[in-house]
């Protein structure tokens, strides 16, 4: 079978991948921030994840496995054999199942506010069937107030517009089954089978995925370290994008290779 996941690709052909994994209801577009100056340097690849953007919204309940295998699936269709990784919340959740599950296909991690067991799963469950029920405008509003600081939806009503229509644009049933997908993970026990050198970055108002989760996958990770990004909740690349994106590069810059 061949990849259900659509791609959006900047850069040269010839650079190291950089594979960009995005949030629970949002899409490639959620990278907007970084991607002019990482495709300067990288082939950069944003997937959205099945149920989300344009990709196929088979059935649920998914799991973070299933995600997971979609997405080296996808890899072997390109033909790529190691990328690095970057991925927020639930694109951080894909990328540390790709760590552990394949640890040669990653040369290089960085996972977003993000957790590796983010509990409790009955309220995933709930808010899975909360959406298949009503659709995702009846959450909408309280999951948009955890993306941004109040301070930075104040300034930037305009962002903060356009992400709502994103998460609202996401289909229900692939939003909902990545819901249960959440509820169901438990990426702890893996974790130090990562073999990737590892940089978590976490914003320090996120309500979603509180510093503390940060510091379990640092503690758990054999070569991860620790960036709190100052006023900013859990959309933290789009409400600091130039100090993520310098973090990003940073790291990514550490060590270049030919694929
Ligand atoms: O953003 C994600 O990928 C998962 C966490 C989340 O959905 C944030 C929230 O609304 O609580």
């Amino acid at each position: 079978m061949t990849s259900r996941l659509h791609l959006t690709v900047d850069g040269p052909a010839a650079a190291p991948v950089l594979l960009l994994g995005s949030s629970l209801g949002t899409a490639a577009a959620m990278w907007e921030p970084q991607v002019p100056a990482l495709a300067e340097q990288f082939r950069v690849i944003r997937y959205d994840h099945l149920g989300h953007g344009r990709s196929a919204v088979p059935s649920g309940p998914y799991t973070v496995d299933l995600l997971g295998r979609e997405l080296l699936r996808t890899l072997d269709d390109l033909d790529v054999a190691w990328v690095h990784y970057a991925g927020l919340s639930l694109g951080g959740m894909v990328g540390m199942w790709l760590a552990t599950h394949a640890p040669e296909r990653v040369r290089r991690l960085a996972l977003l506010c993000t957790s590796a067991s983010l509990g409790p799963p009955e309220q995933w469950r709930e808010r899975a069937a909360t959406v298949r029920a009503d659709g995702l405008p009846a959450i909408a509003d309280a999951v948009v107030a955890r993306w941004f600081t109040p301070a930075f939806a104040a300034a930037h009503p305009e962002v903060v517009a356009a992400h709502r229509a994103m998460l609202t644009a996401t289909s229900s049933a692939g939003y909902a089954a990545c819901c249960e997908a959440i509820a169901a993970m438990d990426l702890r026990p893996d974790l130090d089978r990562v073999t990737a050198p590892t940089l978590v970055i976490a914003g320090a108002d996120d309500p979603a995925t509180p510093v503390e989760h940060a510091h379990e996958i640092v503690g758990r990770i054999p070569w991860a370290r620790l960036a709190v990004v100052d006023a900013a909740a859990h959309l933290a690349n789009v409400e600091q994008p130039e100090q993520v994106c310098r973090l990003l590069l940073e790291h990514f810059h550490e060590e270049r290779g030919d694929r």
